[in-house]
């Protein structure tokens, strides 16, 4: 059965899934602004994804324009794929239209805070977690995104799995099947903070060595003296979910270490936007770590050093 999505935040990530979603017949209203919107609104939206191509004709705003055209429960989602910097201010701004009706939001983000700060403006029982895994993505034109990777999602009911009658199970379950018709392998987790975790350790990895050294996550993971850094890092993001009461093991680091080892060479978003002067997800990759390093009283100096490196460098 089709869906109605609304996708918030149509970059590399939101962009890429939107492609697949129109693709599949779903219909998909995106929100973006400046020249982006512009010509997505002009020309349509593309996507070249490992040598082929999608372009589409689709609905797109600004934020002012979308609560003026659609009641939130129009859509039977709302996908978020902000860069965590813009959480918190789109859903300041989204507040008062979003708290007309009960539509349920999941979130795509990197981070592991960005579904609280979701869940303080529409509560927590509408709040879907969840990420972009093996994907790298970017808006490399106005209206125009390249992608690659197989672009999977994992979700759940966040912070906890929900019970059998809570709408999101059936949603959930719904959104499964959808998305994998749709091309994007996909999976429901029944504890998608955990999830969200194991994902930071490879954005803490990866990301901000990244962002300071310009290279891809190929070169730094085969590197033989980087390629320890990132093990450092992801190790301290280990070390640092203990805070939130989620517990990884080594396991969890070396399954991470060799995903994105064994991944394409990918040039994180983190790097992408520190060339294009954007600001950088620090606070919640980096950031996030060092915070509850602070509440365990323990050091984590391969990401402090990383941390303090690219807040200098500007
Ligand atoms: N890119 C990747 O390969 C991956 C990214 N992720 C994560 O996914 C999330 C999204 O990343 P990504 O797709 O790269 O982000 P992008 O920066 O490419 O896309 C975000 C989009 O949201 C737009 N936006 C921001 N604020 C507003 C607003 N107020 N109104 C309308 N549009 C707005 C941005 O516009 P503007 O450009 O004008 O700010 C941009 O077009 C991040 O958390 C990232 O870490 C996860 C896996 C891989
Ligand atoms: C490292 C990577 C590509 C993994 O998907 C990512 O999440 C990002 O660039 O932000």
């Amino acid at each position: 059965m089709s869906l109605t999505l609304l996708i918030i935040g149509a970059g590399g990530i939101g962009g890429y899934y939107a492609a697949r979603l129109l693709s599949a017949g779903h219909e998909v209203v995106l929100t973006a602004r400046g020249e982006h919107l512009k010509a997505i609104q002009g020309r349509g939206l593309r996507v070249d994804y490992e040598g082929g191509q999608f372009h589409h004709p689709v609905k797109a705003y600004n934020h002012e324009d979308l609560v003026r055209a659609f009641y939130p429960d129009h859509f039977d989602l709302v996908l978020i794929a902000l860069k965590s910097t813009a959480t918190e201010s789109v859903m300041d701004e989204l507040a008062g239209w979003l708290e007309t009706g009960a539509v349920p939001v999941l979130s795509l983000q990197n981070g592991v805070d960005n579904e609280l700060l979701i869940a303080d403006v529409i509560g927590t029982q509408r709040v879907l977690g969840g990420l972009a895994v093996r994907i790298g993505g970017h808006i490399v034109a106005p209206g125009v995104v390249t992608a690659e990777g197989v672009a999977q999602i994992v979700m759940g009911a966040w912070p906890y799995v929900a019970p059998d009658d809570d709408p999101r199970t059936t949603l959930l379950q719904r959104l499964e099947q959808a998305f994998c018709d749709a091309g994007i392998p996909s999976i429901v987790s029944a504890d998608i903070r955990r999830e969200l975790w194991r994902k930071l350790v490879i954005n803490n990895g990866v990301n901000p060595l990244s962002a300071l050294t310009g290279l891809d996550t190929r070169t730094l993971t085969h590197h033989p003296e980087l390629s320890r850094i990132v093990y450092g890092m992801m190790a301290e993001t280990v070390q640092s979910a203990k805070a939130d009461g989620v517990n990884l093991v080594r396991k969890d680091l070396d399954e991470m270490f060799d995903l994105i080892s064994n991944f394409n060479a990918i040039k994180t978003s983190m790097l992408v936007d520190r060339e294009k002067g954007r600001p950088l997800e620090l606070d919640s990759i980096s950031g996030a770590v060092l915070r509850r390093c602070r509440v365990l009283g323990i050091e984590a100096p391969y990401t402090a050093t990383v941390h303090t490196l690219l807040s200098l460098a500007g």
